[in-house]
């Protein structure tokens, strides 16, 4: 399924919207034909090698979608094509059926509705857990102006409700410094869900975590599952195994495999250039 089919005037109409908007994703990302992320034969190289060589998936409306694949497959550069930071030599990125993400800035992918959440957290660690959720609602507010102000009743059920939803309600005036790594991590995915993301992108989100916190991580992305649609790259296969619908296996920047994790594993291909024998 590609997004070709929406008419240019439809694109602009809409992307003009969208420049002036401060959420201008809400109640307007077209997702009608049921996915709300396509890359199309998407192409990056660097030097003339290929990191990203004809890349074709989409990502449905509230799934969870794994990604996995061998070191240099591609996967961080797919995430930088996505958000902005790289722009494709080729081939097109749509969100939804009508927004062509090449055309976008990063600021502006992020305003849109596109989280991305790095592999090592960057939460401010000399603020309270409560004072990070606080700052990531007030979005683009400068800090100072943000912090002196006093909250809303509605942006204090909301702190709450993602206090509660990444399970540190019971920290929430620690010092963001003093977390564990697995805490420091949820955090930040807090502090992305303030932004209302309709995809979260998480590049290895249990890296470095203890058991008890990747299990914890699992039980919390399978609660977003459905309220946001998420792009999860990950090497551990117990994780990926314990959150995973659709896993896509990449490798020299194209899709090798897709299907359930039992099928990929069983997949003499992925097998080969993977997962080893
Ligand atoms: N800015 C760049 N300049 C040159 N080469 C790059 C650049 N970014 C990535 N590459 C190369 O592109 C290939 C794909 O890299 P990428 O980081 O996307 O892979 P990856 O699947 O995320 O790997 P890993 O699992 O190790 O993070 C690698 O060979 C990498 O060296």
């Amino acid at each position: 399924m590609s997004a070709a089919s929406t008419t240019q005037s439809q694109r602009e109409n809409w992307e003009g919207e969208a420049r002036g908007l401060a959420h201008p994703v809400d109640g307007k990302l077209d997702t009608r034909h049921g996915a709300i992320l396509y890359l199309d034969d998407v192409t990056v190289s660097f030097d003339g090698f290929r990191a990203l060589n004809k890349l074709t998936l989409d990502i449905g409306v509230g799934e969870l979608r794994c990604i996995i694949g061998p070191n240099g497959a591609g996967k961080t550069t797919m995430m930088d094509v996505i958000t902005g930071k790289t722009r494709p030599d080729s081939g097109s990125v749509f969100f939804g059926q009508t927004i062509d993400l090449t055309r976008h800035t990063e600021p502006e992918i992020a305003q849109l509705g596109i989280g991305r959440k790095f592999q090592k957290p960057t939460v401010f660690e000399a603020m309270s857990v409560h004072d990070n959720l606080a700052l990531a609602l007030a979005g683009n507010k400068s800090v100072w102006a943000s912090l002196r102000s006093r909250l809303t009743g509605a942006q204090r059920d909301r702190i709450g409700e993602l206090l509660a939803t990444i399970r540190l309600t019971e920290q929430h005036q620690r010092q963001a410094g003093l977390l564990s790594h697995g805490q420091k991590q949820w955090l930040e995915i807090g502090m992305l869900l303030a932004q209302e993301p309709q995809l979260l992108l998480l590049d290895e989100p249990v890296a470095g975590m203890t058991d008890a916190e990747t299990e914890k991580t699992a039980e919390l992305l399978l609660t977003l599952k459905g309220k946001h649609s998420l792009m999860v790259v990950e090497h551990d296969m117990d994780f990926v195994g314990s959150i995973a619908q659709k896993v896509t296996v990449l490798a020299e920047g194209s899709v090798l495999a897709e299907g359930s994790l039992a099928q990929v594993q069983a997949d003499e291909r992925v097998i080969e250039v993977y997962l080893g024998r």
